[in-house]
Order: structure tokens, then C-alpha cells, then sequence
């Protein structure tokens, strides 16, 4: 199970979106707890909370900086802490890891020796020090995109209050995993800030901070940073209250104030557009990741594109995008993979240009020698029609990014065959349908393809990405 079922199980379960930090900080114990010894006074006291807490949170979360303070002592009470939360009860780990040189080796250590199920992250490092921990996938991070503290102010409303940095990262960060990997942690007390954010990611899980500074501001928090479904927003419990003898009751009255907030914030949302961020009203399509993610950097544009056939189509697909996400362009030659690792052929040929890094990447990974058919010939040097070694009478499998009439596809092809090479399969990513598989079977090719365009068209829609318009758009192709 990933993290974020984990987690929704959980909140579902105990109906609440609060965690609680487990921060064994000596200037908060309460002198209830206070004894000779300041380890098992410490330790006393967060067994306290998380006894009186277990069945009204969503998530524990320890910050590491607090256990690494106390020494050696202090590790050995993490450990304990750690033990003391029930399995099925998600753990973040409140690290804000910021260094890439360490970020392999941390990763291993907390998520598969220390059993933590999410670890919070600074972004200036970017996308390659997230992906180290996205390569565990049941685990995720949370993305520190903006916090409360007045002096980051320059920082984070840089270069303008209209196009602050901290949309910026969160921007950024939504291209470096899925929502099932990457959530977002915002500090602020500001309403704006949170509905600023919640706006241009309706989808992610966000894990507010620093809520508490301003009173009477809950239900503005609530109503700013919920998904319209009600949730996707995680709640802090006061560390005052962590303090109180009556802890359990002052989580239960707490939990029962956000639950009526709920409620009553999704009742009065507008039942024009709901949001369905992890909602399908039909089957899961196994490719949902890639489909929404493939969206999300913008490889679908809508608006009038004359396609090489002539024929103008209300919408392109630009695939071509995924190389600039090193994360998604990933998991798309994986998806390619899959079908290649049950072809036999010699060797791979993308079509250029669009799909020579596809080729390349897939190349690398099966280790297979790649070629491919210019798209112009040199008037001078070797004037080769095709790069790279090979034999007449080898098998080659051509790789391209979507297929509409398939005449690039097949004119490459034709290349590579006009030197003695064979040629029986052709993979792309998307299958624009219309029959053009057919007319690859007919012209003695077969046509695989990971996406058909129908598949996109449908999963978007049901994932609340495109509205109807841009449903019709896309589905006209059939007309
Ligand atoms: O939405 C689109 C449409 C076309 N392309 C590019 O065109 C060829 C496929 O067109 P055929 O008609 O099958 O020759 C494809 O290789 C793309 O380069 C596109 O990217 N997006």
C-alpha cells in the first residue's frame, strides 16, 4: 500500500486530517513529565501523546532535528518512538533533507531501516535529489514550499506578490512525482496563501504548518486549502495542546470543529466543477500516473494545429515535452519497455527527431545497439541515410512518438529498409486510432502502442482535468 492510501485509510478511519509532531523538545515538557533523567522524562511524555492520540490522528510527525540534539540518547529515543506508533498509522519525518551528496544512503536509512513512510524535503536541491527517495514506491515526500517565517518574506514573494517563488516551487515540484509521491508542506497563516497554492495544485496533498500563530483562522485555513472533495489538507494539532492533561478530549473537540468545517465547506462549494484529484468514476487506468502527469507538464495543447496530413485537429500532442521531466520521461521508457521486451529485433531505431531520446533512452536500458534513418541527407560528409552500425538482413524495431496517419512512421521505415534491414514492429507511445494500426498492418507492419488516444481522452476526463469541451475536442478525431 503507498503512503497516501495509508494515509487516507487512516483518516478515513478515525474521521480526522490531524497530526501530531512528536518533538521531544526539553522547553515544552510538561513538569509533569520532568524527572532526573531528561531521556526517559522525554520519552515519557510523547508515549503520553501518542497513547492519548491514536485514534484521533491521521500521521505522526517526528522532526529529526529535535532527537539529533539530545546525542546518541537522542537517536535511541527516536527508535523508541518510532516502535511505539501502531503500523497502520503513517509516519512523515520531519527532516527538510536538503543535501544531494547524502541523499541516497539517507533515503535507505529512513525509509527501510528506520520504517518511516514519508520524509519532508528542501526543493533548492531539485528534482534529483527528490528522485532518490521517489525510487522507494510505497514512500513519499513532502516539498517545503513556503513557510511562516517573516524573514523569508524577500524570498519567498520574490521576484513579485503576482508571481511569488513559492508558486514557483510548487509548480516545479509537481513535476518531480505524482500525487502518490509528492505532497506539499506549507507554512503559513495566511488564507491566501493556502487557496494561492491549493489553485494551481488542485490535486496534491498539502500538510499545513504554522496555522496556529493567528486565532479565529481555522475555518479560513479550511476552506482555503481543501480539495473541493473536503480533503487533501492534513492539520497540525497546536503544539500547546500537546502540553494538557486533557489532551485526548482537547483533540476530540478540535476534530469535531475541522469535521463541521468540512462539512459544511464542501456543502456550499460550487457543484459546477468538483475537483476528482484520486476519484474514478470508472475503472483505474493502469497508465493513470503517466496520463496525468504527461497533462500536467502540458503535452496536450488545445487550439487549431494543421497536422502533416492537412487535416486540422482542435488539439496537439507534444510529446516531445517529456524529456525536459527526467522523472516522467522515466516511467515513459519503461512503459515503452514493456512492449519491446517482447519483440524480437536486433536493433532500435527512433524516428527523428521527436523520438531519438526515446530510442536512445531505450537503447541504454536494453542494451540493444540503436540506428536511426535521417530525416534529411547530407549533401555533404558521408551523406549516410542511416546513423549507426548495422548488417543487412538484421531486425529492426522503430520507435516513434504518435501515430495519426502513420506516413512518418512508415516513410522511416521505409528507409531503414530500402539498406536490408527488416522491419516488423512499430511502437509508439499514442495510437490516434482512426484504423492507422490497420494501415500499418496492411503496409506488413505491426503496430503496438502503450496509449490510445481514447484511453487519454477518457482518463482526463474522469480525473476532472479537462472539461467538457476539451472531452468533445479531443474525442472529435472520431468524427
Ligand atoms: O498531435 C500531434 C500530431 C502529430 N505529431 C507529429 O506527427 C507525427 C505523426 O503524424 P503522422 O501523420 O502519423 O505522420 C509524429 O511523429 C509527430 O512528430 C505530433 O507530435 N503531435
Amino acid at each position: 500500500m503507498n503512503f497516501f492510501d495509508k494515509l487516507n485509510q487512516v483518516i478515513s478511519e478515525n474521521q480526522s486530517l490531524l497530526f501530531v509532531g512528536l518533538d521531544p523538545n526539553p522547553e515544552m515538557m510538561p513538569t509533569c513529565f520532568q524527572s532526573k533523567n531528561i531521556i526517559s522524562g522525554l520519552s515519557d511524555w510523547l508515549q503520553f501523546i501518542i497513547s492519548e492520540t491514536v485514534d484521533k490522528v491521521c500521521a505522526y510527525k517526528p522532526t529529526l532535528g529535535f532527537y539529533e540534539v539530545l546525542g546518541a540518547p537522542g537517536l535511541e529515543l527516536l527508535h523508541q518512538t518510532l516502535a511505539a506508533i501502531p503500523p497502520h498509522i503513517p509516519i512523515i519525518l520531519d527532516a527538510k533533507h536538503g543535501d544531494l551528496n547524502t541523499s541516497t544512503i539517507f533515503a535507505k536509512t529512513v525509509f527501510t531501516e528506520w520504517g518511516v513512510d514519508a520524509i519532508t524535503l528542501s526543493p533548492y536541491i531539485g528534482q534529483e535529489h527528490v528522485a532518490s527517495f521517489l525510487v522507494y514506491p510505497d514512500k513519499a515526500v513532502f516539498i517545503l514550499c513556503c513557510t511562516s517565517n517573516s524573514n523569508a518574506f524577500s524570498l519567498q514573494q520574490y521576484p513579485s506578490s503576482e508571481s511569488p517563488f513559492y508558486l514557483q516551487v510548487v509548480k516545479e515540484s509537481k513535476n518531480w512525482g505524482t500525487p502518490e509521491q509528492v505532497g506539499l508542506e506549507v507554512g503559513t497563516t495566511n488564507p491566501d496563501i493556502l487557496s494561492r497554492i491549493r489553485a494551481v495544485s488542485p490535486e496534491r496533498m498539502i500538510m499545513a504548518r504554522s496555522i496556529w500563530a493567528e486565532s479565529d483562522n481555522l475555518y479560513k485555513i479550511l476552506a482555503a486549502g481543501l480539495t473541493a472533495n473536503g480533503d487533501g489538507l492534513l492539520i497540525p494539532v497546536p503544539i500547546d495542546m500537546l502540553t494538557q492533561e486533557n489532551l485526548s478530549e482537547q483533540i476530540q473537540s478540535l476534530q469535531t470543529q475541522i469535521n463541521q468545517a468540512r462539512t459544511e465547506i464542501t456543502q456550499n462549494a460550487s457543484s459546477c466543477s468538483v475537483w476528482f484529484s484520486d476519484v474514478c468514476l470508472l475503472e483505474k487506468h493502469p497508465q493513470l500516473d503517466l496520463i496525468l502527469q504527461m497533462y500536467d507538464i502540458g503535452c496536450i495543447m488545445f487550439g487549431n494545429y494543421v497536422q502533416a496530413s492537412g487535416k486540422t485537429f482542435p488539439y496537439y500532442v507534444d510529446l516531445r515535452k517529456v524529456i525536459s521531466t527526467p522523472q516522467l520521461f522515466h516511467q515513459v521508457i519503461k512503459a515503452y519497455e514493456e512492449i519491446l521486451k517482447n519483440l524480437s529485433f536486433d536493433r532500435v531505431a527512433g524516428i527523428p527527431y521527436g523520438s531519438l531520446p526515446t530510442a536512445t533512452g531505450l537503447a541504454l536500458r536494453l542494451n540493444c545497439p540503436m540506428i536511426f534513418p535521417r530525416k534529411e541527407v547530407k549533401a555533404h560528409g558521408t551523406r549516410k541515410l542511416i546513423e549507426g552500425e548495422f548488417f543487412a538482413g538484421e531486425t529492426v524495431v522503430v520507435v516513434d512518438d504518435i501515430l495519426i496517419s502513420g506516413k512518418s512512421v512508415m516513410e522511416g521505415a521505409e528507409k531503414l529498409k530500402s539498406v536490408g534491414l527488416n522491419i516488423n514492429d512499430i511502437v509508439v507511445f499514442i495510437d490516434h486510432e482512426q484504423g492507422v494500426k490497420d494501415r500499418l498492418q496492411q503496409n506488413g507492419y505491426r503496430g503496438h502502442s502503450v496509449l490510445t488516444m481514447s484511453e487519454i481522452t477518457e482518463t482526463l476526463y474522469q480525473a476532472g482535468r479537462i472539461n467538457e469541451g476539451q472531452f468533445s475536442a479531443l474525442s472529435e478525431r472520431n468524427a
